[in-house]
């Protein structure tokens, strides 16, 4: 007797037909249904739940039990959805993590498992992997070292990965490395997962990861790495030292860098300011600030001018206040590069003295903490650029993940601005609407993060067969961006497409960064493919990614 097929992918879908070949008759319930209704009955239980939690708990089961529907569900419910399974909610599930946990969804490699690395990659039950978003823990999204528990940012990115760029959900591959952590509240928790042990000290995470690296280009030659959520000392040392050995890009440094180039293009257009005139604050100065600034710098040499008249564009506050060279205290390397030297030996400590020093028409948050964007500085903001000109408007980019480390609210931002505000923050706010006398106005606010790059880039690098991942590929991938939006969002004065677009946007970023990888000779695809788009354009190469990509049937 023939077994029944137990892969239930299609859910309630099958056929009478199907079930008979398959020996499912019931097996499932009768009723067929289409994708609609079981979409339907999805969502009705997603909104049911109570918390985020709960909501994530369920579409994790789904993923699971029945992947079209999860991907169908993601795709047509970006909005709604992508905060469950990506920030803010996400980061509820890292803190939990190791309670939440119930099965094994990544590859967890520690660090005293160094000589069973290949052994470890090789036992991932998938063929081949195409990306792999890779942590070790130590700075997930704004809430510090969560050792093995911030596996659920490799997770989470990845179901983006296959939600915004089409990559099959079978071809991803997440990985944490645990080296320990210096989470006490993880390390008392007798659920705790990972090691229970300090952190090991810098040069031996870094000879794992040198291991980690050499192990899966070898067992995985056509994988690209993604970093991710890496402390910033080592975020920025791992991308100096791999990034020219093997296919791979920090998605805070420079994903990061490129989303909000995108954004800053489109916002410089609204503001009313000239690009020449633009002044930018940074309040942070890690990873993801020295990532935007450097990505910006590149924008502005780009445009004729001299790599000393952009990097004077900017002024980068951290913990101690502005960053200088005569600050007194060793900086970190990272910070040197903007490490001002205009300041006469005085040094402003708080953003407000910064602020009223250099009277900024940009201010950017990627600070991790809650509430510094504060309404006497939001306000300070805006006189700033008041005092230029009848009509200019600011930029506020409140960065930071999630929700509860965002620098300010978008009805904060709106209120603060009387309603001028050009505003994007990493994680979603919801619209506001404001009742003026006898009319309602409504803003919209624009979410500025990563995700509008990172399933492209690495989209596009699969599909060139992109032997790196080159700056040019990167920096391509914010102008293709910024130019992704359609008649009603520009209409809507937007700076990034709606998210429930994300999918349409990834596309024209992963055509644009395989023509990227073409010009800077890293493409590995036959030439005469190459020829035959240059004679039919762009949208043969469309064409030909489209028909690549995963698109969940039911
Ligand atoms: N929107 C997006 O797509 C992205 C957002 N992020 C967010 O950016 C934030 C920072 O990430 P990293 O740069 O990697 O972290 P990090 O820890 O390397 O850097 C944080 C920086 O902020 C400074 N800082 C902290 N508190 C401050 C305060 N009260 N005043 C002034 N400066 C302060 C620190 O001195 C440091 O320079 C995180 O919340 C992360 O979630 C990161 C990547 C992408
Ligand atoms: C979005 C992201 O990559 C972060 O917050 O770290
Ligand atoms: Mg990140």
């Amino acid at each position: 007797m023939a077994t029944a097929d137990l892969s239930y992918r299609q859910g309630l879908s099958f056929t009478p037909e199907q079930r008979i070949s398959k020996n499912l008759t019931g097996l499932i319930p009768h009723v067929m249904e289409d994708s609609k209704k079981q979409c339907e009955r999805a969502l009705k239980m997603i909104r049911t739940r109570q918390t985020g939690i709960d909501k994530y708990l369920y579409l994790s089961t789904l993923k699971r039990e029945n992947v079209d529907l999860f991907y169908r569900l993601l795709i047509d419910h970006a909005k709604e959805l992508m905060p469950l399974v990506y920030t803010p909610t996400i980061g509820d599930v890292c803190l939990q993590y190791s309670t939440l946990y119930t099965r094994p969804e990544a590859l967890y490699i520690s660090i005293k498992q160094r000589k069973s690395i290949r052994t470890i990659l090789r036992n991932w039950p998938y063929a081949n992997p195409e990306i792999c978003v890779v942590t070790d823990g130590s700075r997930i999204l704004g809430l510090g070292d969560l050792g093995v528990n911030g596996v659920g940012i490799p997770i989470g990115k990845l179901a983006l990965y296959t939600a915004a760029a089409g990559i099959r959900p079978e071809k991803t591959l997440p990985i944490v490395l645990d080296c320990g952590t210096a989470n006490e509240t993880n390390l008392k928790d007798p659920l705790y997962l990972g090691l229970r042990a300090k952190r090991v000290p810098v040069p031996e995470q870094q000879a794992f990861m040198d291991e980690f690296m050499e192990a899966a280009a070898d067992v995985y030659p056509d994988m690209v790495v993604q970093f991710e959520d890496f402390e910033s000392e080592k975020a920025f040392n791992y991308l100096d030292r791999y990034r020219n050995k093997y296919k791979c890009f920090n998605d805070d440094i420079q994903g990061t860098g490129a989303v909000v180039l995108a954004g800053y293009i489109g916002a410089v257009n609204l503001s009313g300011v000239p690009i020449e005139e633009q002044r930018l604050v940074f309040m942070g100065a890690g990873s993801a600030g020295v990532g935007v600034a450097k990505q910006l710098v590149e924008y502005y040499t780009k445009r004729g001018l001299s790599e000393q008249a952009a990097k004077d564009k900017f002024w980068l506050v951290d913990t101690k206040g502005l960053v200088t060279k005569d600050r007194g205290d060793k900086l970190a390397d990272h910070k040197k590069y903007f490490a001002r030297t205009d300041n006469n030996g005085h040094q402003f400590r708080t953003l407000e003295e910064v602020i009223e020093y250099v009277k900024p028409t940009a201010l950017v948050g990627l600070t991790a903490t809650f509430g510094v964007f504060t309404e006497s500085v939001v306000r300070a903001l805006k006189a700033s650029v008041d005092a230029g000109g009848l009509g200019r408007r600011p930029i506020l980019f409140p960065l930071s993940n999630p929700l509860s480390k965002a620098e300010c609210t978008f009805e904060q931002a709106v209120t603060w601005t009387d309603g001028t505000v050009i505003f994007a923050s990493g994680s979603p706010f919801s619209q506001f609407t404001v009742k003026v006398s006898d009319h309602a106005v409504t803003y919209y606010p624009n979410q500025g993060n990563n995700v509008y790059v990172f399933p492209g880039i690495g989209l596009g690098a699969i599909l060139a067969k992109a032997s790196r991942v080159t700056d040019n590929m990167i920096y391509t991938s914010a102008a293709a961006l910024a130019g992704s939006l359609n008649a009603d969002e520009i209409h809507k004065g937007l700076i990034y497409p709606r998210i429930e677009r994300v999918r349409d946007a990834s596309i024209i970023v992963a055509r644009e960064v395989m023509k990227a990888a073409r010009r800077d000779g890293v493409s590995q695809l036959a030439e005469e493919q190459w020829l035959e788009w240059e004679e039919w354009g762009d949208l043969a190469l469309d064409k030909y990614i489209k028909a690549r990509i995963y698109d969940p049937q039911l």
